[in-house]
């Protein structure tokens, strides 16, 4: 069902695209890009599912009750699904990405635009899923589109909006002119780096944010977390080479807001699971999708330790997770640990102390 929101004037160009990925955010933009006017190659690796979203229009795994309408052919096919596609979007959880793109590398075109939706970082070598694209298909276009966006909202034509980051301007004029519309706006950036970083250091605090509400810890630690987080991951990708600008913006504050307050996020049902009491493994059995940052996470703390970036919330939260701290344990270390001066990842330090 969704909310009856018009489709968007009838003069926008009519495109063939790929979305590879039959999950969740795949099913969401894949709607998106067939309310828009466009032939989606809508590719999912499960051939029983494509028979499914082909006869019936709904894919009832990842989104129930949701009727994906327009021009969407799925398929298992995915040489034929990118060979046909002026612009592919890849939704394909991280660990999987790589294996994926480099066993299909030469099917992609010169030129070809690639944008990723995946908010995950790679375990060998930190890499991000620009970074691997442009290592396995270094000859196509590469963008990234992140921010503010629960699939499960944005099939109900929710409003919504995003942000495209790309180094080359025609990547991000396509891709808003392909994916906006009445109920999804697009915004530009061109810190491919920053933006993309954000998405998936945000997953973390969202499963922060989840153990503390399953707390009842207040709405002022709420605040605390939510903030202090911005301030943690900022902290990190500024010193990775990333905008601390861009952590103001739909893919920072913005992704960091709605995954800390939701849930609706699977990292945050995550937090909130281990908050109540229950094991990892049996969460993340439970919610049978994928929640990026209980692997961001691990990846985090341990680059951050390499480069000697203080991130006490990624390594409480690890301590819980993979050590064997108490929840207690760690929020009483975290709130008796040294007081810090605020917006530090922007403000140089001589100017708070
Ligand atoms: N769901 C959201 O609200 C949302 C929003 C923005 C970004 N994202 C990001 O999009 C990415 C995908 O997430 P999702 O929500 O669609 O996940 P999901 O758990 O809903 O679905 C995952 C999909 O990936 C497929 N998959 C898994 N391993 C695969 C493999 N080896 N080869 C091919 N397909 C494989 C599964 O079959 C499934 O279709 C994640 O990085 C996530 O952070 C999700
Ligand atoms: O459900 P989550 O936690 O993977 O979050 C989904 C999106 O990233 C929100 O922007």
């Amino acid at each position: 069902m969704t909310n009856g929101r018009s489709m968007p004037e009838s003069n926008k160009p009519v495109a063939e695209v790929a979305v590879l990925g039959g999950g969740s955010f795949g099913t969401a933009m894949a709607k998106v890009l067939g309310e828009n006017g466009h032939r989606v190659h809508f590719w999912m690796r499960d051939e029983a599912q494509a028979q499914e979203v082909r006869t019936t229009r709904i894919n009832s795994r990842y989104m129930p009750g949701i009727e994906i309408t327009g021009d969407i052919l799925p398929t298992t096919d995915l040489a034929d699904a990118v060979s046909k596609a002026e612009l592919v979007f890849v939704a394909i959880p991280s660990k999987a990405f790589r294996t994926v793109i480099r066993e299909n590398s030469e099917k992609f075109r010169e030129g070809q635009v690639v944008v990723s939706l995946t908010k995950g970082i790679e375990a060998h070598g930190f890499k991000l899923m620009s970074e691997i694209l442009q290592e396995e298909i270094p000859r196509c276009r590469i963008g990234v589109l992140s921010g503010p966006n629960l699939a499960s909202e944005i099939v109900n034509q929710d409003l919504t909006a995003t942000v495209i980051a790309a180094k080359d301007p025609d990547v991000r004029h396509k891709v808003q002119q392909l994916l906006g519309c009445e109920y999804f706006r697009v915004y530009a950036n061109v810190d491919i780096y920053g933006v993309e970083l954000a998405g998936a250091l945000k997953n973390i605090y969202a499963i922060v944010a989840g153990l503390a509400a399953a707390m009842n810890m207040g709405e002022n630690a709420n605040a605390m977390l939510i903030t202090r987080g911005l301030a943690e991951m900022s902290r990190f990708a500024v010193s990775l080479g990333a905008n601390p600008m861009t952590f103001m913006g739909l893919a920072g504050v913005g992704d960091l807001i709605v995954t800390c307050t939701s849930s609706k996020s699977r990292n945050y049902r995550i937090g909130y699971a281990v908050g109540q009491g229950q094991n990892l493994e049996d969460a993340v059995a439970e919610l049978g999708q994928v929640a990026e940052g209980i692997y961001t996470l691990e990846l985090v703390k341990k680059k951050a330790e390499a480069i000697g970036i203080y991130m006490p919330l990624v390594r409480g939260l690890y301590e819980i997770l993979y050590g064997n701290s108490s929840i207690n344990a760690v929020i009483k270390s975290l709130m008796t640990s040294v007081q810090n001066s605020d917006v530090e990842f922007i403000l140089p330090r001589t100017i708070v102390e």
